[in-house]
């Protein structure tokens, strides 16, 4: 086991999905995946192997924010292996061109953190996602109607933003979207030659006020999975 994973070598496919919310990790494993075995109950931070489509594919809870999902995704890469990692979240529009539940893929990542501001040392690294899985995510997503945007999004380290001037400056240059997660997982992704992808699902409306219910934000985001794992599928895996 690693520090905060407790698989065995082999228990973890080398296609994971991860949410943030372990319980959505759960919801996942029982309504996508077949013969799901749960592989880690570290802290509560679920995580599952089972199969789709007669592919194995795992699904890990990475907790909220980049030092969080940080920890994950290092584990999951050193220790396990795993080769392609698309993150299946919620988010908040930032834009009236989008809509609440509307499936938003994660082109690139601006960030607010402080963990590319130390990596980089000043410089301003894009974190982009992997354009395969990116492709194959935008046919899935036309191939369910789901109304789905291509975009970029902001992972900032603050849920409650105490400088909101700074979330605006960001959306006059084109941001959709805020989560808390992405930038991080890219980054480390590209520094391991490993494949990544957000998938999100509009939770709420920054612009118009609107809303989903936590149980609706852990149980109803069925379009977001579904395309996900088709992107997954869809794309060879990069040490194949
Ligand atoms: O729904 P998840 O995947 O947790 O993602 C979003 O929701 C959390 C904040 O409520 C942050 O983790 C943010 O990125
Ligand atoms: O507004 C939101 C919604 C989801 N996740 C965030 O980080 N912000």
């Amino acid at each position: 086991m690693s520090t905060h994973i407790a698989a065995q070598p082999g228990q973890i496919a080398p296609r994971i999905l991860l949410p943030g919310d372990p319980l959505r990790a759960r919801w996942i494993a029982e309504t996508f995946l077949d013969d799901a075995e749960c592989y880690s109950e570290v802290r509560g931070m679920l995580g599952f192997t089972g199969t789709f489509r007669g592919e194995r594919v795992s699904v890990q809870g990475t907790g909220m924010g980049q030092p969080s999902a940080s920890i994950y995704v290092n584990e999951l890469i050193d220790e396990y292996g795993v080769q392609q990692l698309v993150r299946v979240g919620s988010c908040g529009a930032l834009t009236d061109r989008l809509q609440v539940r509307d499936v938003v893929l994660a082109m690139a990542a601006a960030t607010d953190s402080s963990m590319n501001t130390l990596r980089f040392q000043g410089y301003h690294y894009p974190a982009t996602a992997d354009f395969a899985l990116l492709r194959a995510a935008a046919d899935a997503a036309q191939a369910h109607g789901a109304r789905h945007h291509v975009g970029t999004v902001f992972s900032s380290d603050s849920f409650y933003h105490s400088r909101p001037e700074l979330t605006a400056k960001v959306v006059e240059y084109g941001v959709a979207a805020v989560e808390m997660e992405t930038a991080e997982i890219y980054t480390l992704a590209a520094k391991a030659r490993r494949q990544a992808l957000t998938v999100c699902t509009v939770s709420d409306h920054i612009v118009t006020g609107e809303e989903t219910s936590a149980s609706e934000r852990e149980q109803t985001f069925g379009d977001m999975v579904t395309i996900a794992l088709e992107a997954m599928l869809a794309t060879p895996l990069p040490s194949a």
